[in-house]
């Protein structure tokens, strides 16, 4: 009776002790496959519609992945300037208003900003009142004849102001179109050493039929089955010696054409293209950075930060 009974108490332990074994093992298993709680539960990635990182681990900056008042109390404490430097030649100074009015609410609200604005019509820059922490510079500038000329030339002026004043004057530097408004805040989000904004015409397309100049012939050339995100010359920015860099070495490729008697497919856009092929962003701002009118806006784009505004392209540049 007693072997008998010790026999069933064993048979019972073993029964226990396997029993244990698999409870925790599926424990553990469950914990595998929950992963990691709290915040950097995957569960938590706010967007899996679009491209969050682009393959060289910049950050693609969308409505709905960054939360504005971290990002604010991060950046307050660096105490940056930042720079805007924007063109209103010719018939585009009537796009002053309407940028310079919606930048004043929404670009880097609450944060310095010094506005660049060249002219060759000094006199007809309205006055807005602008926020205490942003400040105006008109700079007189010569025009050009051809528009595509004036387009090109930003990248050298922007350059030998970097030289001469900006490099002490401000931390980030950025580039914009002055045919442009704003309708949603642009933030410190877009600070970093060097950013584009992906093109609002490109995003979707595949590589090979994007708007590269791909003729050889060109220094904006990109070899067929080469690119990655197309960039708009309309925003774009970074750090002050980054953003010299960049205007340095495309003017420099805008001179070399010229020479040859080449102008690339989109003028200096062909050469920042080529330029951040090759020096990679740190940062992309998506197509809510810059949407074009012209195009329908898709459901991707939850916010249109901002626009292009509607032009007759023959009677402003004309
Ligand atoms: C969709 C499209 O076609 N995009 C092209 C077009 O953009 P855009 O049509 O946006 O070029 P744009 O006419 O706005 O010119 C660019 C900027 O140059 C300044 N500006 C231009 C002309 C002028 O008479 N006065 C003046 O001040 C102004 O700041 C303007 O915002 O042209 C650019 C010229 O580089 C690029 O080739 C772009 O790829
Ligand atoms: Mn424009």
């Amino acid at each position: 009776v007693t072997t008998a009974t010790s026999v069933t108490f064993l048979n019972f332990m073993a029964f226990l002790l396997l029993l244990l074994i698999h409870l925790s093992k599926s424990l553990m298993l469950a914990n595998d496959r929950e992963g990691i709680s709290g915040p950097l539960d995957p569960s938590l990635i706010q967007r899996t519609d679009v491209l969050l990182v682009s393959p060289w681990l910049a950050p693609i900056v969308w409505e709905g992945t960054f939360n504005r008042d971290i990002l604010n109390a991060q950046y307050r404490q660096k105490n940056f300037v930042v720079g805007v430097a924007t063109f209103a030649v010719k018939k585009y100074v009537r796009f002053i208003e309407g940028f310079l009015g919606s930048a004043n609410k929404f670009f880097l609200s609450g944060h310095r900003v010094n506005f660049y604005l060249f002219t060759d019509h000094p006199e007809k820059v309205p006055s807005i009142n602008l926020a205490p922490e942003k400040r105006l510079f008109i700079i007189p500038v010569q025009n050009y004849s051809r528009w595509q000329d004036i387009s090109m030339n930003r990248m050298d002026i922007i350059s030998n102001h970097i030289h001469s004043h900006w490099r002490y004057e401000v931390d980030y530097l950025y580039s914009m179109d002055i045919d442009v408004q704003m309708f949603e805040h642009i933030g410190v989000e877009i600070i970093d050493t060097l950013v584009g904004t992906i093109s609002s015409w490109q995003y979707t397309k595949p590589r090979d039929s994007n708007s590269y100049e791909r003729h050889p012939e060109s220094r904006a050339a990109i070899p067929h089955g080469e690119g990655d995100f197309y960039y708009a010359a309309s925003f774009y920015g970074g750090s002050v010696s980054e953003v010299y860099k960049l205007t340095t070495a495309c003017f420099k490729g805008v001179t070399e054409d010229r020479a040859n008697g080449i102008e690339a497919k989109w003028h200096e856009e062909s050469h920042l293209n080529k330029y951040l092929l090759y020096h990679k962003p740190t940062r992309l701002l998506s197509p809510e950075y810059y949407w074009d009118e012209e195009l329908i806006r898709p459901r991707i784009i939850r916010v249109k930060r901002l626009s292009s505004v509607r032009k007759d392209l023959q009677e402003v540049r004309f």
